[in-house]
């Protein structure tokens, strides 16, 4: 006898994201509170968000309201009080000190409004110097194809004082995609930056996320910015107030962003 085994199963449950590749960076509850004896500050409440691989977040809020707390936490820099985070589908709550570095250096990129460079190495040294610290003999293929992704590979042999801000954050970004990271963690890469160079940083990230070299998803990207234009480059951007998360705005336009972050500015 035949038996219609489908309307006995149970349906699927609904997964915790869309279909397609699991998220770069997960935050689960994440809750920082900070203990000092002038008294506590929630500097984080419950922060819950996936950010999609191959996507670009922008992180914004006004002074005070966790945005670096948000970006430590998520890059394994800091702990959450409560709460779980993930990057690259690794629970950081259970890694070791030494687990952590590990999974920082092989999976995440940093790059900062400082470049951060030595400038007593060329921009090719620059990119190697994370690989030489981590004890490994860097693929030159590596270090020339991050240079070649950022538009430098003409000027590896020069020196950061030889090239413009510009061109140093480029190298600090080529630095940071050298160990191709499941997420790259950008802290106001721009504030630097005039208003000309800061635009080809922000279109080199753009680029970055659209543009997969193979046929995986682009790289992800996660900024913190006070910067409406900047914002404007990604795909998402994240509004924090006081330590939740109190919007987000899809492929906007940095007027729409600036009257967004007008709402959560305190009122004088
Ligand atoms: N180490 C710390 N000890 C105590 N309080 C802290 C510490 N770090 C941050 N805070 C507090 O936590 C809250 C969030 O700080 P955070 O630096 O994350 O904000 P932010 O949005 O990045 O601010 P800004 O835009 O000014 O850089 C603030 O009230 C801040 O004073």
């Amino acid at each position: 006898m035949l038996v219609d085994m489908t309307v006995t199963l149970a349906p699927a449950l609904p997964a915790p994201w869309p279909p397609g590749p699991p998220p770069a960076v997960v935050l689960d509850g994440v809750t920082r509170t900070y203990r000092s004896r002038s008294g506590t500050v929630d500097a984080l409440r419950g922060v819950s968000h996936a950010f999609a691989a191959g996507t670009f977040t922008a992180i914004m809020g006004p002074s005070g309201s966790g945005k670096s707390t948000l970006m430590q936490i998520a890059a394994g820099l800091d702990r959450p009080t409560r709460g779980r985070v993930s990057v690259a589908e690794t629970d950081l709550s259970g890694l070791s000190r030494t687990a952590l570095t590990k999974l920082r250096r092989e999976a995440m990129g940093f790059v900062f409004q400082q470049y951060n460079l030595l400038d007593a190495l060329t921009a090719y040294d620059n990119v190697a110097l994370p690989a030489r610290l981590a004890g490994r003999l860097p693929h030159r293929a590596a270090v020339v194809g991050a240079l070649e992704q950022v538009g430098l590979h003409g000027l590896a042999r020069r020196r950061p004082p030889e090239l413009s801000g510009g061109q140093q954050q480029r190298v600090a970004i080529a630095r940071a995609l050298h160990a191709r990271p499941a997420v790259l963690f950008a802290d106001e890469p721009t504030g630097a930056l005039d208003r000309h160079a800061g635009r080809d940083v922000l279109e080199l990230l753009r680029g970055l996320v659209d543009a997969p070299a193979t046929d995986t998803p682009g790289q992800t990207v996660v900024m913190v910015t006070h910067d409406p234009l900047a914002a404007s480059y990604a795909d998402s951007v994240l509004f924090l107030a006081d330590g939740r998360i109190v919007g987000q705005m899809e492929r906007s336009d940095p007027a729409q962003i600036s009257a967004r972050m007008a709402e959560l500015e305190p009122t004088p």
